[in-house]
């Protein structure tokens, strides 16, 4: 079983977009990204959904800052009258300066006539659920979608689980598309007729319904479920299902990230009229393996290096967790895992982790040409007698 990365999409489309990132910045562009607060009447259910919207609201409001879009997050109650959420959706019409507009689902009944006036132009995500001049469904359905497109082969035939809801429907339009064949299943269905399929999509939001039971050995499968739950986000798929299909989305770490990218690239489409490059999951994995390779040793290689000659270098940040931190990277040793983990100073994402006893690389995303660059002077430091090293070793 392959874990599917979706961090490592998000990073990839993140550097496509480094390049328009200073055009953003200068023309000052907003997207509003809108949701509502669950009322205190609310079932723990629906309560879920609605902490799903804001998880992924800030994951939006992430990407945006990240490629040089202002997000402007409002965060509204449902006590607010219709008509001052009409205005909102005015407002966000008239001002020139937001690009695009997003209303995180659920939203309160009584607002979701207000989501039609959303000027279609605006409407990145089809929050409205009607197609506008560019794109077909939401961001969720073409992320689902383009991982398919990167698994699937001549004769696959897809098992869409909830394809009569909108994502799942938005799913099928972008497949038929792509001319792969799908079917749909409803929740309540014989889950095992998934089993005529290669490929399992499950869109149900109906956590763990996918068990040992229901699941062969399938080429991949899709979790697009998002349940969130005191012990972490869960999926449609339920844990002990993990280890059978060849290739799963996990949940979180999955869909979630491949829909930020799609959002990504839709605003670059959308804002400066240009496609981004299609990417296929498989390649880019290639390549992130690639750079891995090259950079690992060289970390490798430092730390020990460091750690012997140099251990105040060290820092110990929990009993079993010790790091070496430069201005541009860290590299963080888990006594417990014997794992060796690269990352950017300063930065959540780990670019690199590296298992020591085999010396296999298990994660490797976000590598740039300009990290493969900075790490090979590294090694030249490391190499050359008169190093460029101070009391403190060398400069990471
Ligand atoms: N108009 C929209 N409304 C809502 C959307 C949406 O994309 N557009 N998303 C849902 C909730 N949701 C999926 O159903 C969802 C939840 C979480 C994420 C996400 O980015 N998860 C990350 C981060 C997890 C974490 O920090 O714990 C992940 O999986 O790694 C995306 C989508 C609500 N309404």
């Amino acid at each position: 079983m392959t874990l599917i990365d979706g961090q490592l999409i998000r990073e990839h489309v993140k550097q496509e977009c480094q390049k328009y990132k200073s055009i953003f910045q200068a023309s000052q562009k907003e997207v509003a990204i809108i949701r509502f607060e669950a009322s205190e009447n609310a079932s723990n259910e629906l309560r879920a959904r609605y902490e799903a919207a804001r998880i992924s609201a800030e994951q939006k409001v992430a990407i945006f800052n990240a490629i040089g879009i202002t997000p402007n997050y409002i965060v509204l109650s449902p006590n607010i009258a219709v008509e001052q959420f009409d205005g909102i959706v005015q407002s966000i019409n008239e001002n020139t300066q937001v690009t695009a507009a997003i209303v995180q689902y659920p939203i309160p009944a009584k607002f979701t006539s207000s989501i039609g006036l959303l000027e279609p132009q605006k409407d990145i995500d089809i929050v409205r659920r009607q197609s506008n001049n560019f794109f077909e469904s939401c961001a969720t359905a073409e992320g689902i979608a383009r991982i398919v497109e990167s698994y699937a082969q001549r004769d696959s035939n897809v098992a869409v689980v909830g394809g009569g809801g909108f994502v799942g429907n938005g799913v099928i339009k972008y497949l038929e598309v792509t001319r792969i064949s799908c079917f749909c299943l409803e929740d309540g269905d014989d889950l095992t007729r998934t089993q005529d399929a290669d490929i399992v999509v499950s869109v149900t939001g109906r956590r763990g319904i996918f068990t040992d039971y229901v699941l062969p050995s399938h080429r991949l499968v899709v979790d697009g479920g998002f349940t969130p739950t005191a012990s972490g986000a869960a999926g449609d798929v339920d844990r002990s299902a993990y280890s059978i299909p060849q290739n799963i989305t996990p949940v979180p770490g999955g869909v979630g990230p491949i829909e930020m990218a799609i959002l990504a690239e839709r605003l670059v489409k959308m804002d400066l009229g240009i496609e981004l490059g299609k990417w296929n999951y498989q390649q880019l994995q290639q390549e992130q393996m690639q750079r891995a390779a090259t950079i690992a040793p060289i970390a490798r290689l430092l730390f020990g290096q460091q750690a012997t000659a140099y251990p105040q270098s060290i820092r110990t940040e929990k009993e079993n967790l010790f790091v070496l931190e430069g201005s541009n990277y860290q590299i963080s040793f888990n006594s417990t895992t014997q794992s060796l983990t690269v990352a950017r100073t300063n930065e959540k994402l780990t670019l690199i982790r590296l298992t020591l006893a085999s010396n296999q690389i298990e994660t490797a995303r976000g590598i740039t040409n300009e990290d493969i660059a900075r790490w090979q002077q590294i090694q030249t430091a490391i190499d050359s007698t008169i190093t460029q090293s101070t009391d403190r070793g060398i400069e990471l």
